[in-house]
């Protein structure tokens, strides 16, 4: 197994003083450099506080993390700056001489099949395309940790499918380990080597998708992991809470 990127040991983590109840609790993680993981969990369950510590943006307080320098997170909107045109915002604060940086950000914005909006001004990019310029700003500092924090939410759902696939070319490319966290899970295992359920502060699932890639939907392998993840979350077909309704 390759060197792990990412090692979590019984990381914990309280909001509002060290007596509340963790949100989450004692969490144990590696993972290996080049893996794809996906996070699922149902909502408040604490996707977003792990990944905000994996970034760096939350300290750790109680447990231990080791993590690599290069990380790059992409969040559900991209945060882009609007006084810059895009290719400034893919640039924005990479090292180098300001020629060397232009090339490198013209570069990673190819890889995102957006060189021809390189000059525009990110008000007037689609979701879409303002999505891609936020992996494309990720891509560009080569990271050995990619957070991705529901990227696609926000996204119809065309273009979120087509944004599934370019990620999971882009990843084939360049083999940065992975951190998604989705509600979808269809998504999950349409990308993921290793999809994980959260529930009440503890990691209760650590599945590994033994599926060829790319992955079909339709294959009858696949729905059965679907719908043993969709039984660990709790929800049926539907979406509808199935423990409330046994109950
Ligand atoms: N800064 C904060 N201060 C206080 N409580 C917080 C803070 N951030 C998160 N929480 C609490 O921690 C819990 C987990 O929140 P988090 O946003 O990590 O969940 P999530 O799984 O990402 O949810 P969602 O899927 O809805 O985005 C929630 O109960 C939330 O209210």
């Amino acid at each position: 197994m390759p060197d792990p990127v990412l090692r979590l040991s019984r990381f914990t983590r309280r909001f509002h003083g060290p007596a509340a109840p963790p949100v989450l609790d004692r969490l144990d993680l590696t993972i290996p450099a080049g893996e794809f993981v996906a996070l699922l969990g149902r909502s408040g369950s604490g996707k977003t506080t792990l990944l905000r510590t994996l970034a760096g943006l939350d300290p750790v307080t109680e447990g231990t993390a080791s993590l690599p320098a290069r990380r790059a997170v992409v969040f559900q909107e991209p945060r882009l700056l609007p006084w810059k045109p895009v290719w400034r915002n893919v640039a924005l604060g990479l090292p180098g001489e300001a020629a060397v940086t232009r090339q490198r950000a013209l570069a990673a914005l190819q890889e995102v099949e957006l060189s021809h909006r390189a000059t525009a001004w990110p008000l007037t990019l689609s979701g879409g395309e303002a999505q891609r310029v936020g992996l494309a700003r990720a891509l560009v500092r080569e990271p050995e940790l990619l957070l991705l924090d529901e990227p696609f939410a926000a996204l119809d759902a065309l273009t979120r499918l087509r944004m599934q696939s370019l990620v999971g070319e882009l990843w084939q490319r360049h083999r940065p380990a992975v951190l998604l966290v989705t509600h979808d899970v269809e998504e999950a295992l349409l990308l993921a080597d290793r999809v994980l359920v959260l529930a009440a502060g503890r990691l209760v699932e650590d599945l590994a998708v033994d599926l060829p890639r790319p992955r079909r939907r339709a294959a009858a392998a696949f729905d059965t992991l679907r719908v043993r993840l969709l039984a660990t979350l709790g929800v049926d077909e539907n979406g509808h809470d199935a423990t409330a309704r046994a109950a």
